[in-house]
């Protein structure tokens, strides 16, 4: 794959911190909108089912707001499945999602829940929306996804980002070796979770990957450089690595 490698800004902690006070402030529509000026090349928003942190209102606000693309994560339930039909955002990415984790633990079991995927990914795809499906990379999980006809993975990067040395080494190449095996089968691979400037690097270099989707740091971040910078760093962090 080649071309620029795209940054999907995940603005959902934004909405965390709205809503520790349940007032209006901060507004993740307004990090959407100051992200695409930043160098965002789209938007991801998780609408969990517990509404910890996006809401059905937010996605209502960005899909009417925004001019980048909108990237909704979302668990495959029924619930999610009539939110993304109604409002057909440019893609939809299926998340594994369980009500007591601090934050998505691990890539979605697409092999082990096939039957349950299918329909899902039929129905968003018959409707113009474009399927990821947020797994590890792993040969199991993407055969699965070919099988599904899902155009785009992201691959889990979680374990990556906690590891070191020789871990972190292998962790790398389990990434790289799944993104060259998506590549070669006609799925476009992406990934994300856990990434800051330090170790966004080695994962921009896998030349394969076409976007990277990145929030809690960058968020973090914010607070003392202000979002505009922190996103302008990443930006600039994964174009060196290229
Ligand atoms: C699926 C995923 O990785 C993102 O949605 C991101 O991590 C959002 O934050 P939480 O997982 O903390 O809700
Ligand atoms: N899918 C991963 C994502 O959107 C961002 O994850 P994180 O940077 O918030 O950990």
């Amino acid at each position: 794959m080649t071309g620029k490698l795209r940054l999907g800004v995940n603005i959902d902690h934004v909405a965390t911190i709205r809503n520790a006070r349940g007032g209006g402030h901060p507004d993740p529509v307004k990090a959407a909108l100051l992200a695409a000026d930043a160098g965002a090349d789209g938007i991801t928003a998780h609408l969990r089912e517990d509404r910890r942190h996006i809401t059905d209102g937010d996605i209502h606000r960005l899909m009417d707001g925004i001019s980048l693309p909108l990237n909704l994560e979302m668990a495959a339930t029924p619930e999610m499945l009539e939110i993304a039909l109604r409002h057909r955002p440019h893609a939809a990415c299926i998340v594994p999602e369980r009500r007591e984790e601090r934050t998505t633990e691990g890539g979605l079991d697409a092999a082990g829940q096939f039957d349950h995927l299918r329909p899902i990914v039929d129905t968003l795809t018959a409707a113009g929306i474009r399927v990821s499906l947020f797994i590890e990379a792993s040969n199991r999980q993407l055969d699965a996804a070919l099988r599904l006809g899902a155009p785009v993975v992201e691959f889990h990067t979680g374990a990556y980002a906690h590891a070191t040395g020789e871990a972190a080494v292998a962790e790398l190449r389990r990434i790289a070796d799944g993104a060259a095996l998506a590549a070669k089968n006609g799925i476009e691979p992406h990934a994300g979770h856990g990434l800051t400037y330090d170790n966004v690097g080695p994962i921009a270099a896998i030349p394969q990957l076409a976007e990277l989707n990145i929030g809690h740091f960058l968020i973090g971040e914010a607070i003392f450089d202000g979002l505009h910078a922190s996103i302008a760093r990443m930006r600039d962090a994964m174009d060196a690595a290229r």
